[in-house]
């Protein structure tokens, strides 16, 4: 039996969908992604898993257990760390933890080798009230507490929103330790790039999963040749390469345009279609796609 499973779940808020039959399944030691935008709704359906709200239509199972008739049960098995970190400010690292501790009945000892390697980077810091700490430490003491009672399932809610790049990378790392200790991960992240460090993805947007693969074969799923194209004038040759009837679409990334083509074609006959003495710098490439430009693909079709 999968450490969760999500059928045909939906969820509004008066006249808001956030979720719209929603469906998938996550294995024990799997860290499985819920990437999507702002808004998408990736908390609630995390707050439909650890028995914080209820759902519209649809069942779901948590460790084995029914997320309505089984709340107690899940909540003893499951870790979560919601969205802002749900740390007390006044207590100090080590007063936090043993708070999360006492509330599930065990002791900071008991379970010590599952949070050893992440307590150890914040322990010179124990003796700190929560609320000093930077992001980054923030972060790992919360991640701390969510494991304190030794959960089957990790719930974790965009826990990298707000966090260095360092630190950032070490907490990736640190879930990967965990889900090899046969934890199911269920982790959200609007960032596209942390997409690739899970198992499995589900693209999310406006309450409905758009696809969910691993990483490599959702890219691998980008159904068009692409370029990237960078000019002195970027805004104008946007709006002059929408107009051609080879292009499917053209879209601005970072100082980069990805112009997708409805067949392939060489750079030097997209060029020829350009005027170039508009853009003196142009520089254009064949580019492989990246889970980003097939989350934008697949919106487009929403
Ligand atoms: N308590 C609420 N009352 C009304 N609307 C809500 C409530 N909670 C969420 N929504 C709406 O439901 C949709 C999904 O929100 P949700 O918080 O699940 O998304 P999200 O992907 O987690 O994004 P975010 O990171 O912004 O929280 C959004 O349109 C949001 O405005």
């Amino acid at each position: 039996m999968p450490a969760i499973e999500v059928n045909n779940t939906s969820r509004t808020y008066g006249k808001v969908q956030a979720l719209n039959s929603i469906s998938l399944s996550v294995e024990y030691g799997e860290l499985f992604g819920l990437i999507g935008p702002d808004g998408a709704g990736k908390s609630t359906l995390f707050r439909i898993l650890t028995t914080l709200l209820l759902a519209d239509t649809g069942t779901a199972s948590v460790a084995g257990h029914d997320v309505v008739q089984s709340y107690r049960q899940i909540r003893k098995e499951v870790g979560y760390m919601p969205g802002r970190f749900s740390l007390y400010q006044d207590l100090t690292v080590e007063e936090n933890l043993r708070f999360f501790a006492t509330i599930f009945n065990t002791t900071i000892e008991e379970n010590y080798n599952l949070i050893k390697d992440i307590y150890e980077q914040i322990e010179p810091f124990k003796k700190r009230p929560a609320g000093k700490l930077s992001g980054g430490m923030k972060q790992k003491l919360a991640l701390s507490c969510a494991l304190i009672h030794k959960p089957k399932v990790l719930f974790l809610d965009e826990p990298t929103t707000g966090v260095d790049a360092v630190s950032r990378q070490e907490f990736w790392d640190m879930l990967k330790n965990l889900k090899e200790k046969g934890i199911a991960i269920l982790v959200s992240t609007p960032y596209m790039d942390e997409a690739s460090l899970c198992d499995r993805i589900a693209l999310i947007q406006s309450g409905k999963i758009l696809q969910t693969d691993t990483p490599e074969e959702i890219v691998k799923s980008y159904p068009s040749p692409l370029y990237a194209i960078r000019s002195n004038n970027n805004y104008e040759l946007l709006k002059v390469l929408r107009d051609k009837n080879y292009t499917k679409s053209a879209l601005p990334f970072g100082e980069y345009l990805h112009l997708a083509t409805h067949t392939s074609m060489g750079v030097d006959e997209i060029i020829s279609t350009l005027n170039t003495g508009n853009y003196p710098d142009l520089e254009i490439k064949p580019i492989k796609p990246d889970i980003e430009d097939l989350f934008l693909e697949l919106s487009r079709e929403v």
